[in-house]
């Protein structure tokens, strides 16, 4: 049964912080481990691109031994502004003691089956042969019709249990072609941090949250794991009995 906890920030810099915090932390008790131990985080795209590539670059870690991953991504060369690896490239490594090779980044060259294909074998590598992937932590974001990674509402990849991670070439948001996580991988994570931040998130996290719909967002419910909900006041204003840090 998932953990669920729904965190309601003051302002964004509160947020990032307690973010950050938590990341440093996990990150922290999974290297303690020593070895080879790496720590594996899932990225989003969209909205929180900003925001991670502020405040992580506040965290002190070990920072060569996280390895970056791609909760979803758009087929698109790597030199289009719509490419997340791109936003991340430019934002964050640019920010932080990092460098590219730390990305486990998808092909766009292929076609975007091939590109679910080959990406699903670059992850493998990071994990124990034939296990389905638990992942320290991922990093999620919610979009006005509540979907997360390029999950949509009432799309058949919410249905999909038979592979990690799937093409998608219909997505209802452009860019329409794109790869992206499926339940299964996502629901065996340790951590999923949900991040939205501003009024425009205010109507579709009172859906989720207060009403129950059983949007995409609303699945992410790690079997193993906890998902947290970290929002800023104005995300917030819906939702009732909130508290505020
Ligand atoms: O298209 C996408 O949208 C969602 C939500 O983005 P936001 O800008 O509304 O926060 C994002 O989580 C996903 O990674 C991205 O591909």
């Amino acid at each position: 049964m998932a953990t669920k906890l729904i965190s309601v920030y003051e302002n964004t810099q509160k947020l990032g912080a307690e973010l950050a915090k938590n990341l440093s932390e996990l990150a922290n008790d999974v290297l303690a481990e020593g070895g080879n131990a790496v720590f594996k985080i899932g990225l989003s795209g969209g909205s929180v691109v900003s925001l991670l590539s502020e405040y992580l670059a506040k965290v002190e870690t070990d920072w060569s031994k996280w390895r970056f991953f791609f909760c979803d991504e758009r087929l698109v060369d790597f030199n289009d502004p719509e490419s997340t690896y791109a936003q991340y490239r430019d934002k964050f490594i640019s920010n932080l003691p990092i460098s590219e090779d730390q990305f486990i980044k998808i092909n766009p060259q292929l076609s975007v089956d091939e590109a679910a294909k080959d990406y699903i074998q670059k992850i493998s590598v990071y994990f124990a042969p034939y296990d389905l992937p638990r992942f320290d932590a991922l990093i999620l974001g919610v979009g006005p019709d509540g979907h997360t990674c390029s999950l949509f509402p009432g799309h058949k990849l919410c249905e999909e249990t038979s592979v990690w991670v799937a093409p998608i070439s219909d997505s209802p948001k452009p860019p329409p072609n794109r790869i992206t996580f499926t339940f299964p991988i996502l629901n065996n994570a340790r951590y999923c941090a949900f991040i939205a931040t501003g009024s425009s998130k205010a109507d579709i996290l009172k859906r989720i949250l207060k009403d129950g719909e059983p949007l995409p967002a609303n699945c992410v419910q790690p079997i193993n794991g906890s998902v947290q909900w970290l929002l800023d006041e104005a995300a917030a204003k819906l939702l009732q009995e909130e508290t505020s840090l």
